[in-house]
């Protein structure tokens, strides 16, 4: 994006209204994204409306991610469990408790009680399906959408089934890192007998930026992450690389948006071995300023043609950003929502960490074209190894008195 495009929309923030309402100090939008300048509430992201919050949402710090296997076979069972699910993030989101019981002497209380008295955050609550929700347990077989099939193998992946799949993933992002945990535990907890933790991922820091307000972090590279992502504020883009349209055969997706997460290691003592002028080429990009290798500034559009004087790409060709480039993958684009995670260090005393990807998308198809494209050449697979995630499709926005379950089971 050159810095033209980006000033014009940073102008266009108040206008379209995607922040989080609140101590950004922007206008309050709800999760439909549409604006309306309200009275600030404390770190509050609406729950409701026409999309569901945490897609397109300015991207919070902080990440607790769950995936989750489904129990029971009954149907009724599930679709009440995503009845009390709602009502109890629903009321995460707004600060308070998971609604029930608080004082009964003889009964463990409804809420854990860790965020008690802890601000909301930004908090948002997101729900996704995985592929495997349809098979034949609950009648969901003919409401499977074509395109949610497990991901196909793409090397080099080496994907650990301890941290792979799942029938419902739950997506928790706030600013504070005690909130998101809280509410995967009380989730988790209302679900006993219903559902069972099948993996969950901390992140404790964006790399990526979702709105023109938000500054640029890097990764545990080191890189700034997140420059060319897409924003919230380009809300053609948005509509047509990330909301599911009238092209999906199963219309209860409409609205709703395919998530993939990767759970993705990085060999960090050998990254850190590395040259700078070699990280720089594994990138395209500076380290410092996060300018493509051709550019001054970070928001400088990288002219991947530039040649040097001795013939040679500027911006290397198996660089990160040449080969995931929507200029080099017939427009495809991605609306980029990762977290830095670590989990200590792996049994030789290595540490253990790297980059918790997330992305929405219209189709699963945009990831897997630029991820086959990557896992062929890209630089960076010396440097990292894919060991998790899961495909899931995550239903349009929650209208008053529904539930998230509420477009797939009508
Ligand atoms: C399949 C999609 C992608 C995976 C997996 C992925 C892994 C990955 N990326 C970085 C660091 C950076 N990525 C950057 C840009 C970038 N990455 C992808 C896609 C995947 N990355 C896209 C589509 C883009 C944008 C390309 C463009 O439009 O130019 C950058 C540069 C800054 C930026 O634009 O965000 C960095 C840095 C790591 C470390 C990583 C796996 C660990
Ligand atoms: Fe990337």
């Amino acid at each position: 994006m050159s810095s033209v495009s980006r000033r014009s929309l940073l102008t266009g923030i108040g206008a379209l209204g995607v922040g989080a309402v609140g101590v950004g100090g922007l206008v309050a939008a709800d999760a439909a994204g549409s604006a309306a300048p309200t009275a600030p509430a404390p770190q509050i992201v609406p729950f409701r409306g026409q999309r569901q919050a945490g897609i397109v949402t300015q991207q919070q710090d902080r990440l607790t991610f769950a995936a989750f296997d489904v129990v029971t076979r009954n149907r009724s069972e599930l679709v009440e469990l995503l009845r009390t699910w709602t009502a109890a993030a629903e009321s995460m989101t707004r600060g308070q408790q998971v609604p029930g019981g608080a004082s009964q002497l003889q009964a463990p209380p409804a809420d854990t009680g860790e965020a008690a008295g802890l601000k909301p955050g930004n908090l948002t609550v997101t729900i996704g399906f995985g592929p495997s929700l349809f098979d034949d347990r609950f009648g969901l077989a003919a409401k499977r959408p074509a395109l949610l099939r497990p991901l196909p193998k793409l090397p080099p992946e080496d994907l650990d089934p301890h941290y792979t799949g799942g029938d419902l993933c739950v997506q928790a992002c706030a600013d504070d890192p005690q909130v998101t945990f809280h509410v995967i535990r009380n989730l988790a907890r209302l679900g006993a007998g219903t559902v069972v933790l099948r993996w969950m991922q901390l992140g404790f820091g964006r790399t990526a930026s979702t709105s023109s307000a938000q500054a640029t972090q890097r990764n545990l590279m080191g890189f700034k992450d997140g420059t060319r992502n897409l924003r919230a504020e380009q809300a053609e883009l948005i509509d047509q690389h990330v909301w599911v349209g009238a092209e999906t055969d199963q219309p209860w997706l409409r609205g709703g948006s395919y998530l993939v997460a990767r759970r993705i290691r990085m060999f960090i003592e050998t990254w850190d071995r590395d040259y700078l002028g070699d990280q720089q080429n594994v990138f395209g990009r500076y380290k410092g300023s996060g300018a493509p290798l051709t550019g001054v500034s970070e928001f400088d559009t990288p002219d991947f043609a530039a040649r040097d004087a001795e013939g040679g790409l500027v911006i290397p060709e198996d660089a990160h950003v040449r080969l995931a480039a929507p200029e080099h993958n017939n427009g495809t684009r991605l609306l980029r929502r990762g977290y830095s995670f670590t989990d200590g260090i792996d049994p030789t005393g290595n540490l253990l960490g790297g980059l918790f990807f997330i992305a929405f998308m219209r189709s699963p198809e945009q990831f897997i074209s630029v991820q086959r494209k990557l896992g062929e050449s890209d630089a960076l697979n010396e440097y990292i190894q894919h060991i998790g995630g899961g495909l899931f499709a995550c239903p349009p926005g929650v209208g008053a008195g529904q539930h998230w379950g509420q477009s797939l089971f009508a």
